[in-house]
């Protein structure tokens, strides 16, 4: 019954008018929009047709008016269409004379026609609301729909009385800024031009102010996130690899703050270095396509104001406390990350070379390994695996959509709105700060880099790395070719390492191969790792554990030299214990 109530409010109309498509006569749309999305409904003599653009495909709309007509040359052909320049209200360069209000609503589409070619398109809808003389009317009429589409897409409530209180000249402000730090050296070296490129275009679209800093050296987006104040921002994005997140995380943690601030700053990641397990992840639990573009899904997620807790887990070493987000590793995995380093130069294939050259001089590291069992699952992960909101669009749309409402003649010869190649307009109050420039904001980020910082963050619930380990943990000890533990689903962009985690499960899973595998069987377990075969097949049992653990202790043998990673990171070789902080922070998700 709640279901059925439910589905009614969704398809509450809140707004309705009727538009035309001046080109094709007769031809005649009723735009609705409800809580599920923008309804296009086709009403032609002959038939009857609708298509709904859900909110959560929605990315962001703005109030536009017709750019003033630059003077004909002699020369040009009067032949020549001509498309329809929009600008923004304020601007001096509008034309008078079309006193149309022009509403862009921006949309990336999500279309799973196969499970193998899920994807989303970008597609522009045009409202031209023109049914009054002056243009203050038509904006009126444009500024309440921007205002309640804005309203959906960020989730807040609409009831039919906050549409009476926007309909008079109210607009919609919008109260984010975020803080976004870009490592320009991850990956090959694009991961500014790929913000700026792919997504800042769709932070314009949906009118999100942000400040940009790039790093300079390695610890200085840790070093940022500590000395400022981050209360000027409403979320942190990282873009880079998991590296500068682990950078960005860790700073936090150095704040005596750090529980206000992981409680009222979400974090957001963009993949753009060569290991992007997080990213990877998200879009994983959320059913988001991510090849051929892992960053529309990113994007997406810090557009939409959706956040989940995710669960992160507080490492210890003799030296150091740590919290990680992805992986703690000892042995082959690790060995092939660290070493394969020195092949940079070939990108991804680096680590399928370093794979081969490890498995011909295969290693194995002695020492002891202890674990905490998990108990009951805290969610049932097969439920919790993808979670996707994907409506399908069940759309045919083409990537423009052009309507307007009857009224006044035409002034102009219309068509052609901003598409694909359109320039963007700059979002008010953004910032980016160029290397050149000083990036301290408050004037703390070079301060004293020796000085190591306090690590604060929750307090260990386990023995400290020292004490002895409780009894009612499982030991293991011999000699293992690897141990390699991961929170979330994806070690990297094609390592699908635990298939059945999710974001806050509560759980650490614990990948052990002891020695005594073959070479071949290796081989076969690596390339199982891509798929996620490795923790799925029957042809790997005896082989491969694949244990969900609450906590962990390593103490390796010190008389051998070996790796240790903690999200990819090296630390000190040597005693290592971690333990899970189910949903300890916020992350941005689509
Ligand atoms: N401006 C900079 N110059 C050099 N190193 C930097 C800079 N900014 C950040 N770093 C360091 O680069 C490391 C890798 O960053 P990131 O994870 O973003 O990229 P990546 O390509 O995935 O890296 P990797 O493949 O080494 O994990 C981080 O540990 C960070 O400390």
């Amino acid at each position: 019954m709640d279901i059925q109530r439910d589905d009614q409010n969704l398809n509450q109309i809140l707004l309705e008018e009727t538009f035309y498509v001046l080109t094709k006569k007769n031809c005649v749309f009723k735009v609705r929009l409800t809580r599920q999305g923008l309804h296009l409904i086709k009403e032609s003599e002959l038939n009857f047709k609708e298509q709904v653009i859900p909110i959560r495909d929605i990315v962001g709309c703005r109030c536009l008016r017709s750019k003033k007509q630059s003077k004909r040359c002699v020369c040009q052909s009067i032949t020549r269409s001509t498309s329809l320049e929009v600008v923004e209200e304020t601007s001096g360069d509008l034309d008078v004379n079309d006193t149309s209000a022009y509403l862009y609503i921006y949309a990336y589409l999500f279309q799973d026609t196969k499970a193998a070619s899920k994807k989303r398109e970008r597609t522009i809808i045009t409202l031209r609301f023109r049914s009054f003389d002056k243009f203050e009317d038509n904006n009126r009429e444009a500024q309440r729909w921007r205002t309640i589409i804005k309203k959906l897409i960020k989730g807040d409530i609409v009831t039919n009385s906050t549409i009476l209180e926007f309909s008079s000249s109210q607009k919609h402000r919008e109260s984010r800024k975020l803080l976004v730090l870009c490592n320009p050296k991850s990956g090959s070296g694009r991961a500014k031009e790929l913000f700026q490129d792919k997504v800042a275009p769709v932070l314009e679209e949906a009118e999100i102010p942000f400040d940009m800093y790039l790093t300079k050296h390695s610890n200085y987006a840790r070093e940022f996130v500590r000395s400022n104040n981050l209360f000027q921002w409403t979320g942190i994005i990282t873009v880079g690899g998991d590296g500068i997140f682990y950078e960005v995380l860790n700073g936090l943690f150095e704040r005596s703050d750090w529980s206000e601030v992981i409680k009222s700053i979400p974090v957001g990641v963009i993949p753009g270095g060569s290991g992007n397990g997080l990213a990877r992840s998200i879009a994983h639990y959320y059913g988001e396509p991510y090849l051929p573009s892992p960053t529309l899904p990113a994007a997406l997620a810090i557009v939409r104001n959706h956040y989940a807790p995710m669960d992160l887990v507080r490492i210890e070493t003799t030296t150091q406390i740590i919290f990680s987000f992805l992986s703690v590793g000892w042995g082959l995995l690790s060995d092939i990350d660290i070493e394969s380093e020195k092949l940079r130069i070939l990108g991804g294939q680096r680590f399928t070379i370093w794979s081969l050259a490890r498995l011909i001089g295969l290693r194995s590291y002695g020492g002891k390994l202890w674990y905490l069992p998990a108990e009951v699952p805290l969610v049932d992960p097969k439920e919790n695996l993808i979670f996707s909101n994907n409506i399908g669009s069940n759309t045919d749309l083409p990537t423009e959509v052009n309507l307007e409402t009857k009224g006044r003649a035409r002034v102009d010869s219309w068509y052609s709105a901003n598409s694909r190649r359109s320039a963007y307009f700059s979002a008010t109050g953004s910032s980016y700060q160029s290397t050149a420039e000083e990036a301290v904001a408050d004037g703390g980020v070079n301060s004293s880099p020796q000085e190591k910082p306090r690590m604060y963050g929750p307090a260990s619930q386990i023995p400290g790395l020292m004490a002895p380990v409780p009894s009612d943990w499982k030991c293991i000890s011999g000699r293992f070719v690897l141990v390699h533990a991961c929170y979330q689903s994806h070690l990297g962009g094609d390592l699908l390492f635990a298939p059945d985690a999710t974001l806050n499960d509560g759980r650490i899973w614990l990948l052990i191969v002891q020695a005594g595998a073959s070479r071949s069987q290796l081989l076969h377990f690596l390339l199982g790792l891509s798929t996620g075969a490795h923790a799925t097949s029957k042809s790997f049992e005896g082989l491969v554990q694949l244990i969900p653990v609450n906590a962990f202790r390593i103490e390796p043998d010190m008389s051998e030299e070996g790796y240790m990673t903690v999200d990819g990171e090296l630390v000190d070789y040597g005693p290592i214990q971690a333990e899970v902080f189910p949903s300890l922070c916020r992350v941005m998700v689509p």
